[in-house]
């Protein structure tokens, strides 16, 4: 409680400038000694106040008197405003909220014109003393450096408003430091003009918060900044009209705050073993921070625009494999060995649940029991985005000779070799995104039992993912343990019984507005009204089409699951018809067949590898070169060499005459920036899972190669030459490589 005597007293306090904060202080030296110049010695703090005292009798003998030619003169000067605000720092003032264009107003005293008034002595040593006793390390020193301490205009309608708000709502809280700090942000983003943009510039938020880091800001400092401009975010966006004004910017705000939060939370963090148990936020920071970067790279591999994993650049194609073994150590609390070991025939051979949920036995791991990793659909669709385009990609990057887990291991490095350290690349992960490592180890640690970790081990999987979604969702955990209690399942519950309870536990507030309803819906969409949509083609249907589709529709409740049509697609009865397809035609004018790779094996050339599964009778790619007669064909192969001679595709034409397709050019005329599929295919009498067929379009003939079974991903595609045939032109020919 405050008495009378001392409000008294603080109305009769002199109060003294602090020459390092410019703040007037009720107790200067209490002050200078606590905060502003801790590390100075009592003698240099005496001299502080004594000159603080000078120069508060200073202002009040002659600071405060004004002739009236000089206001006139002032006034009627080209920058008035400057002037005057030179002139008032000269008298003792302090000018507060300088805009950004005139801070320097202040520095240029030192160097007065001629045709200034000069400024009076001690006016001149305070400035210069003020200057001198900060040391070279202070912060401020190091921010005024790296032009950190510049700002906005407080005056700017987004930061008085906020001003406004916060005087009216938090008028006991001192929040002229909190605005200063958004002030200062929004001129790091944007110098030009403080903005909202900046909740699209993830990287430029974190590289002011590494600024203000590495020159020593305190981490409680730079969460002070991080709370201030979530602040700043969320009066923006609750307390104006923005939603209705710009939608998008609004919804990216949203985004941005949780961005914001984690990023708080990285500072908030003491990462050290003894975590909480309930911190499942904190290692799951980098999940959240990374999270839109991921997005962005797997809306490149599955958007409308859906471009081939091969034009990624390496990093988004690391960001994408540090993301799904993030998802698996921090989210799934999983060991680095199942990540390490995990088979691609173990995800081939995933379940999906009717709850929504699709589980991965992992069995592979040496020395260890099967453990069962469990994914939502929307996860689902990322590990498999990343298996049939990023991977192998990836993989087609291996130098040497393949070992003998080649094309087994599910998570393969950039190198193009099987993943060796998970560890590592988590490491390496938090690193990216300038957050403190968190391993396997600690996230295990706060979930299982927090001392042994053994008796971690013994749970089962799904007991650890509900204490991981525990954390994620208070109210449905609550649930989960009633019916967990209720059902008589405590600790005592075995495994199978432990994973059975989860897989019939619908999911709820995974985020992915998967409903069990919907997914028992889907299997009976599955083969009905869906493919009507998509019967006419021959190609299988990416997902951002039958996503789009299903959008089309406007059915707002129960929408059948995309990757579950995609995956019970099959293409329509009679091959005759493929040409009919708009799309296959469209892809044979374009050559931009997709699920295709060019690989190299060692020794034997060029070849092309699938990276997705084809539906046996469906359109792989066709044999793009030239058409001429067989004649023609003939003498341009009597004129090369026998290794360039294998280019040559010789058939008989809808007219009955024999033919031929010229592909001996390595890129044609009509694609001279694309190397085509069909000419790279290798021969195989026996085991090809292709079948050429022709067709005619528009008048021309058409190789279409049909895959002649089903062709699972990253399986080498082949077709019979038909070389021991007349037709294949090979008598004579030194077919060493048959
Ligand atoms: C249409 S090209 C195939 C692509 C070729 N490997 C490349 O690197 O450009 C045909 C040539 O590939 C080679 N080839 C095709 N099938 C092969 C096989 N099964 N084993 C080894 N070489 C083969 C032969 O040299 C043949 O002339």
């Amino acid at each position: 409680m405050i008495s009378l005597s001392t409000v008294q007293m603080a109305s009769d306090a002199n109060f003294l400038l602090c020459h390092v904060c410019l703040k007037a202080r009720c107790s200067l030296p209490r002050h200078l000694r606590k905060k502003c110049m801790q590390h100075s010695t009592e003698e240099e703090i005496e001299v502080a106040v004594d000159k603080a005292k000078k120069d508060v009798s200073e202002f009040l003998r002659k600071g405060r008197f004004w002739k009236y030619s000089e206001i006139v003169s002032i006034f009627q000067s080209p920058d008035p405003c400057s002037r005057m605000i030179k002139e008032l720092q000269k008298r003792g003032n302090v000018v507060m909220d300088l805009p950004s264009q005139l801070d320097d107003v202040g520095a240029e005293d030192t160097a007065q014109s001629p045709s200034q008034p000069l400024a009076t002595e001690p006016e001149q040593s305070r400035q210069h003393k003020r200057k001198r006793m900060r040391p070279e390390t202070h912060v401020w020193v190091l921010m005024e450096k790296r032009g950190l301490n510049k700002k906005h205009s407080l005056c700017h309608p987004l930061l008085s408003d906020f001003i406004s708000h916060l005087d009216t709502n938090f008028y006991d809280e001192c929040y002229k430091q909190e605005v200063e700090q958004v002030a200062r942000f929004l001129y790091f983003m944007d110098p030009t003009a403080p903005s909202l943009e900046f909740v699209r510039q993830y990287e430029r938020i974190q590289e002011y918060v590494r600024k203000l880091t590495e020159i020593k800001v305190s981490r409680n400092t730079v969460r002070n900044y991080l709370f201030s401009i979530k602040r700043f975010l969320k009066y923006h966006m609750e307390d104006t009209d923005l939603s209705f004004r710009d939608k998008d910017l609004y919804d990216d705000s949203v985004a941005c705050i949780q961005f914001l939060t984690c990023l708080k939370l990285s500072y908030t963090m003491k990462v050290c073993t003894d975590v909480p148990r309930n911190s499942s936020h904190r290692f799951l920071a980098v999940i959240y921070v990374a999270k839109n970067d991921f997005l962005g790279v797997i809306g490149k591999l599955i958007g409308p625009d859906r471009i081939s994993a091969e034009f990624l650049t390496k990093h988004e194609q690391v960001l994408v494999l540090y993301y799904l073994e993030a998802i698996l150590i921090l989210k799934q609390v999983q060991r680095p060995a199942v990540v390490r070991n995990m088979t691609v025939s173990e995800w081939v051979c995933r379940t999906q649940h009717e709850n929504g949920y699709v589980t991965v036995k992992v069995d592979s791991v040496p020395l260890m029991h099967m453990t069962v990793v469990i994914l939502t659909l929307e996860e689902e669709m990322w590990f498999d985005t990343y298996y049939t385009e990023v991977r192998p990609v990836m993989l087609g990057r291996r130098k040497g000779r393949w070992g003998k887990d080649y094309g087994e291991r599910f998570f393969i490095s950039a190198t193009g070799k099987s993943v060796y350290s998970p560890s590592n690349d988590m490491h390496r992960f938090h690193q990216l995104y300038n957050l403190p490592t968190v391993t396997s180890m600690m996230v295990r640690r706060a979930f299982g039992q927090s001392s042994v970790d053994m008796d971690y081990i013994k749970l089962s999987n799904s007991e650890k993912h509900s204490r991981m979604k525990e954390c994620y969702n208070t109210p449905a955990a609550v649930k989960r343990q009633t019916e967990t209690s209720q059902s008589g399942i405590g600790t005592e519950m075995g495994k199978q019984s432990a994973y059975d309870l989860l897989l019939r536990t619908p999911p709820r507030n995974c985020g992915d507005g998967i409903c069990r309803r919907a997914a028992f819906w889907n299997v009976a969409m599955v083969g009905r009204s869906v493919f009507g949509g998509f019967t006419f083609l021959r190609r299988q249907p990416s997902v951002a089409r039958i996503v789009s589709w299903i959008k089309k529709q406007g059915w707002r409740k129960n929408r059948p699951d995309a990757s579950r049509v995609l995956a019970s697609w099959m293409p329509p009865g009679g091959v005759a018809s493929s040409l009919d397809s708009p799309v296959i035609r469209k892809m044979v004018r374009r050559q931009k067949w997709k699920g295709l790779l060019v690989s190299e094996i060692e020794g034997k050339g060029r070849c092309v590898v699938t990276t997705r599964p084809f539906v046996n009778g469906e359109v792989v790619c066709d044999y793009h070169g030239r058409l001429v007669s067989r004649q023609e064909g003939l003498r341009i192969r009597a004129s090369m060499s026998a290794g360039e001679s294998g280019y040559m595709f010789f058939y008989t034409d809808s007219h009955g005459q024999a033919a031929c397709i010229d592909a001996h050019n390595e890129l044609c005329e009509c694609h001279p920036d694309q190397v085509t599929f069909g000419r790279l295919i290798r021969h195989a009498a026996e085991k090809n899972n292709l079948r050429p067929r022709r067709f005619v379009a528009e008048g021309k003939d058409v190789i279409l190669f049909l895959a002649a079974r089903d062709i699972q991903i990253n399986e080498e595609l082949l077709y019979n030459y038909g070389v021991n045939r007349r037709c294949f032109a090979g008598e004579g020919l030194d077919l060493d490589w048959l």
